[in-house]
Parts: structure tokens; C-alpha cells; sequence
């Protein structure tokens, strides 16, 4: 059955069951036969359960049940139409109004109205759920009994992981490294694995940019200046991070920016009517301007990067930078059929162990970002190290070491290669030379054997996490949960005859495949329509699951985003404007803001980042509208 049948079958089985008890009652001769409410119904169908109340539809439902005598069979009908109102609210409520939290009824503390740095209160009736430093959640329990000994980990790294020196193969649909770094972004929002404990997440499991605010009081703090709501300048809360290309640093700087350029217009329109100059202020005062201004903005700031993750990330993971719609899959949509509940928002979530290994995505770096991966390394275990003999154990004395070299103070860190002027600021050219130089670069093409050597030590201690602390289904057990089909062969899985071979070698029996590499090995989608990001198949299957669970179980993202809670201002700013040049992308407008008189809003550097100029070129000129862009940055 075609989906969208499948589809408008499953729109109608609330209807044909209430129709089936009616035609049972007409069979039965026990009521007349109101033609005109069938019709009627019928059309409520076939609108997605949207009634026409001027058609008296309900009425004449209740008209048609109060005449009709009380039988096992007419008391159905009635539990139907009892069933079907029920399932219009949410059970129990997913909001409240006022900022006092109620869990059931027990009081909890801490306000309803703001994002806590821990994440908490996400969902008021299960106040930790998806907080920070409570355990990964589990999707698919490992119920397999392996046939044979599982290969080492340094083994499943050399034979199916690791990239082949030289064989660097450019990504299909032209991403560039900047769309991977914006990705490293987003996966550090949401993972962030407790190194002493690995399964505890010490983050937040929402799109909450901890990695700018940080993921308790203590670190938000570091990062605030206690000025009008600011944050510090250029300050971003996560010091992993600084270990990392500086593309990604910068990101995030650009992302703390738009907090303050949003903490200036929200005193400027003044909304709420009671700010007032911080010099006319006492103590009290400007405590608790400061504390409105800088929730209310970060309300804005979380809800501006959920949509640039929507209309430009996902734009381009779902291959639309080829077209010229302005479509997006936004989770977020109101889905309502006549007679099922409505499709919930805002319930919370805990992010999973097996997502956290879905999305170790070191196979698609650039070539910069590789050179400095290596350089890093240098730096941490001398000129002459031998990546293949780095261990674990090295790995956390020396490089976790290196990451508290960087300093407690977030706000005195440095972009890796820049330096803060006397403000505090990094120059907006630094900036944006960093940006130019990761739109320009190709990503790499997700495959097995695609990543780079250096990586070795950190895939190898991803595994070991995988098998001996979280114990992770194995790749066909995922794949059975996302109603996949599982593989007979390791051919299925990967048709390259030599990783297949490998892996058979490895794993003797395909149902033997580990999650982790059969993931990150499988062979990876082509560059076909709806297809942007070409990861392996079950990857780009999982990742749409994913991001439409993280956004739609976000209650500040759903029931709680409102002209009322970010302010009509903040409401606007953070909608995107389909008319402009990307097509609803969000992104120019961040960089028009935070990197003011940089970027020509005309250049496919600022409309376009994710793909390389190059790119961007071939795509609008297939389309005919390459003459209105400029592929230069100014
Ligand atoms: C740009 C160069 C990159 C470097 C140098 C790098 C390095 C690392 C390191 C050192 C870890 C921690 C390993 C551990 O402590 O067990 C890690 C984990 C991880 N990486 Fe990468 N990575 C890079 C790019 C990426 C990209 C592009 C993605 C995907 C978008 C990614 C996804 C992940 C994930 C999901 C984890 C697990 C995080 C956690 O559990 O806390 N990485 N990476």
C-alpha cells in the first residue's frame, strides 16, 4: 500500500469504527438512518479530523445517541463519542500558567517559566527527566547471544573504520566542513558522557545550548555578567570544545552574541513595561531585571538555534539546498485526527546510548579539520607520536589534562589560533576568516574506512563504552526497533565486497554486528532526492526520528514558546522569513547580526553556509537564480 493510502486509512479508522456501530444500529433497524450526519462525518475524515462545527455535527450526534435506547451495542456508540472528546486534551495537562511548579502534588522548586542550566523541569511531572547528570536512557535492549567472541576493538577500528591514508573522498551533496562543525555543535548540546561514569549524560537532553549557558548554576554564572542580562563577551560555557577546530568555537561565539543582540532589543522595546536604565537601579533591582532579561533571552537564543537547526541544518541533511522550497519537517506541527489523541508535545525525554553512537560522525572530516586533529595530538603527546599507540589510559591523563590547562575562566578561553582584544571581544575579521575557511572546505563523505587515524584512540574507547558499560544492541536489533528490515548478509549491510568480507572475518554472522560499527561502516545513502546529508541507510532513518523527538518533546520549544514567554519581539525574531534569499535559512540573519557589515546578504557565504560555495553555484544555476547571488564573501 502506498504510504500516503496508508496514511489516509489510518485518518479514517476512528470514523469507520464509529460508522461500523452506526450500520450495525441501521441493520438492526434500532435508529433512523441520518444520511447527512455519515456524509458529514466522512468529510471530517477526510479534512484530518477537522469539524465544520457549523454543520451541528456534535449536535446531531448527541440528537441521534439520546434517542436511542440504552443496548450494549448503542452504549459503544456513546463510549465512541465520550472517547473521542476525551482524546482532544492531553492527559494529564503538559502545562501550566504562573511559574509555580506542581508534580502531581508535591511542590517542586524552581520556576516553570525559565530553562534551568540543569535542564530540569522540562516536564513538570517528571522534573528530572532529561536533567543534567542523570543516566542515559535506552532504547533497545541487547537480547542477542553472540555466537562466537567478539573482535577486539582495536581490530573493528583498523579493518572497518579506519581511513586509508590518502583515500580522502569528497562529500556527495557538497557539505561543507562548517555543516559538520555545526553538527559537533548540536550532538555537544545533547551528549556529553561523564568521563568517571559513562552512564551518566552531564548534560541536558535538550536543545538547551548548555554548551553556551552551561549545565548547572554554578557554570551558567561564569558565563553571565550580571549586566542587564548579558553574558560575558564572546563567552561560551563548554571547555571541551576548545579542544576542537575553531569553527566550532566561533559558532557557538556568534550563538552567545545573539544572546546579547537579543538582551538589547528585548530592553529596548521594553515590553513587560518595567525595565528601567541599569544607572537608575538599586541592588535588588537590577537583580531582578538582570534575572528576567537573561531567561528571557535565552528562551529566544533556544528557540532561534532550534530553528536554524530546522531550516538550515535540516534544509540540508534532507538535501533542499537543491530547490528552491522553503518546506521544512517541523516536529513541532499540531497533528490531530478525529478519534485518536492528539499527537503530544512538550513531554520531555531522555536522550539514549544508542543515539549518542549514532551520531559519531568522525568519518566525514575535512581535510583542515584532520591536520588540526593531528596538530592537537601533537601538541598533547610530543611531534613524533604514533596515533596506532596511543591507549585510553593516555588519552584521559594527558588530553583531559590539556582541557583543564584551558582555564576555569570561560570568558579569558581562547578561539584555537585567535586572541580576545582589550574588551574581551574576538576582531569580527578573525571571525569571520575562521567561517570563510570552513564554508570553502568539502566535508567528507560518510563511509566505512573513513576515519582519519588519529581518531583511532577515541573510536576505540567509544566501543569499549558501547559493549562493557552501556551493553548496546547489536545492529539488527536496532534496526528490527526502527521497524527496519534486518539484514541476512554482510553484503546487505555494506555491498563493498572487501568490508563485507572484513566484517564477516570480524563477526562470522551478520546478526553478530555491533551497533557501533555497523552504524558507522554501513554503506551510505546516494545523493538522491530528500537525500542531503548521505550517511548509511539506518543512520539517516534514526537521525529524522531523533530530531523530531527532541523538538516535539521540548516544552519551551512547544507548549511554552509564546509571544507571552519570549515577548512579541523575541516571538518574531526568532520565526523564519521564507521570502529571503535562503529560503527561510535562519543562519543569515545570525550573521548579519552578530558579524554586522561582514557578509554581503547577497553572498551564498552568509545564505548557503552548509555547502560549499562551489556547491551552492552548480545548485542555483541548475535552478536559474544563480545571477542573483554572489559567491564571493562581500
Ligand atoms: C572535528 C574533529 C573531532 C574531534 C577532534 C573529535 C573528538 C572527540 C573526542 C575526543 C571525543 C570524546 C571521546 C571520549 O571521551 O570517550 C568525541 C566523542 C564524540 N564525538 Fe567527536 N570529534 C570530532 C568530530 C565529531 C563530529 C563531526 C561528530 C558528529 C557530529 C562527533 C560526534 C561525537 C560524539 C557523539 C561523541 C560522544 C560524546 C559524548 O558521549 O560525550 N565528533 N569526539
Amino acid at each position: 500500500m502506498a504510504p500516503n493510502e496508508r496514511n489516509k486509512q489510518s485518518l479514517l479508522r476512528p470514523v469507520w469504527n464509529l460508522l461500523g456501530n452506526i450500520n450495525s444500529q441501521i441493520k438492526n433497524g434500532k435508529f433512523f438512518q441520518d444520511v447527512g450526519m455519515v456524509k458529514d462525518l466522512l468529510k471530517t475524515a477526510a479534512n484530518g479530523g477537522a469539524q465544520n462545527d457549523r454543520e451541528f455535527l456534535l449536535e446531531r450526534m448527541v440528537g441521534m445517541l439520546s434517542t436511542i435506547p440504552s443496548t450494549p451495542d448503542n452504549d459503544k456508540l456513546t463510549g465512541k463519542f465520550i472517547q473521542m472528546l476525551w482524546q482532544d486534551l492531553p492527559h494529564p495537562p503538559l502545562s501550566y500558567v504562573g511559574d509555580q511548579p506542581f508534580n502531581g502534588n508535591e511542590a517542586v522548586s524552581g520556576s516553570l517559566r525559565v530553562r534551568h542550566a540543569d535542564g530540569a523541569l522540562n516536564n513538570p511531572f517528571m522534573p528530572s527527566l532529561g536533567k543534567a547528570n542523570t543516566p542515559y536512557a535506552r532504547n533497545v535492549s541487547l537480547k542477542h547471544v553472540y555466537t562466537q567472541p567478539l573482535p577486539s576493538e582495536e581490530d573493528v577500528f583498523d579493518k572497518l573504520l579506519r581511513r586509508r591514508d590518502g583515500d580522502f573522498l569528497e562529500h556527495p551533496t557538497g557539505l561543507s566542513a562548517l555543516f559538520f562543525n555545526f553538527a559537533t555543535c548540536v550532538i555537544h548540546t545533547i551528549f556529553r558522557t561523564d568521563t568517571q561514569n559513562s552512564a551518566i549524560n552531564g548534560t541536558s537532553s535538550y536543545i538547551d545550548l548548555a554548551i553556551v549557558y552551561g549545565n548547572s548554576l554554578g557554570e551558567e554564572h561564569s558565563v553571565r555578567s550580571f549586566d542587564n542580562g548579558k553574558l560575558k563577551p564572546d563567552t561560551i560555557s563548554e571547555s571541551r570544545l576548545f579542544m576542537m577546530p575553531p569553527a566550532i568555537t566561533t559558532l557557538l561565539v556568534l550563538i552567545s552574541r545573539n544572546h546579547n543582540f537579543i538582551v538589547d532589543n528585548l530592553f529596548r522595546e521594553n515590553e513587560k513595561g518595567w525595565y528601567k536604565p541599569w544607572d537608575q537601579l538599586d541592588d535588588e533591582q537590577k537583580k531582578k531585571q538582570d534575572e528576567d532579561l537573561f531567561h528571557t533571552a535565552k528562551l529566544v537564543n533556544c528557540g532561534f538555534f532550534a530553528n536554524v537547526v530546522l531550516h538550515d541544518y535540516l534544509r540540508a541533511i534532507l538535501g533542499l539546498t537543491r530547490s528552491k522550497s522553503t518546506w521544512v519537517l517541523d516536529p513541532r506541527a499540531e497533528v490531530h485526527n478525529m478519534g485518536q489523541p492528539p499527537l503530544e508535545t512538550g513531554t520531555g525525554g531522555a536522550v539514549s546510548v544508542e543515539f549518542n553512537v549514532l551520531y559519531r560522525w568522525h568519518s566525514v572530516l575535512s581535510k583542515s579539520d584532520t591536520e588540526w586533529t593531528e596538530g592537537f595530538f601533537k601538541k598533547i603527546f610530543g611531534d613524533d607520536v604514533d596515533f596506532d599507540k596511543i591507549t585510553p589510559k593516555d588519552f584521559h591523563e594527558k588530553a583531559y589534562g590539556l582541557a583543564k590547562m584551558a582555564g576555569n575562566d570561560a570568558s579569558k578561553r581562547n578561539i584555537p589560533g585567535l586572541e580576545r582584544q582589550e574588551n574581551g571581544e574576538f576582531k569580527d575579521a578573525d571571525l569571520v576568516g575562521v567561517l570563510k575557511q570552513a564554508i570553502d572546505e568539502p566535508a567528507a563523505s560518510f563511509r566505512a574506512r573513513g576515519t582519519p587515524s588519529c581518531l583511532r584512540v577515541v573510536d576505540i574507547m567509544g566501543m569499549k563504552q558501547a559493549r562493557d558499560v552501556w551493553g548496546l544492541c547489536t545492529m539488527n536489533e536496532f534496526r528490527k526497533a526502527m521497524s527496519l528490515t534486518q539484514f541476512k548478509s554482510f553484503e546487505e549491510w555494506n555491498s563493498d565486497k572487501e568490508v563485507a568480507q572484513a566484517a564477516r572475518e570480524l563477526y562470522g554472522h551478520i546478526d553478530n554486528l555491533e551497533l557501533y560499527p555497523g552504524l558507522l561502516a554501513e554503506e551510505q545513502k546516494p545523493p538522491i532526492e530528500g537525500s542531503g546529508l548521505c550517511p548509511g541507510y539506518t543512520v539517516s532513518r534514526a537521525i529524522l526520528s531523533d530530531a523530531v523527538s527532541l523538538v516535539r518533546g521540548d516544552r519551551f520549544l512547544t507548549n511554552d514558546c509564546t509571544p507571552q514567554a519570549l515577548t512579541t519581539w523575541g516571538y518574531k525574531y526568532i520565526q523564519p522569513d521564507n521570502d529571503n534569499k535562503a529560503f527561510g535559512g535562519m543562519l543569515v540573519t545570525l550573521l548579519a547580526n552578530t558579524l554586522p557589515n561582514t557578509l554581503s546578504p547577497d553572498s551564498v557565504y552568509a545564505l548557503f553556509p552548509f555547502n560549499t560555495p562551489e556547491t551552492m553555484k552548480k545548485n542555483l544555476s541548475k535552478l536559474k537564480i544563480d545571477d542573483e547571488y554572489k559567491f564571493t564573501t562581500n
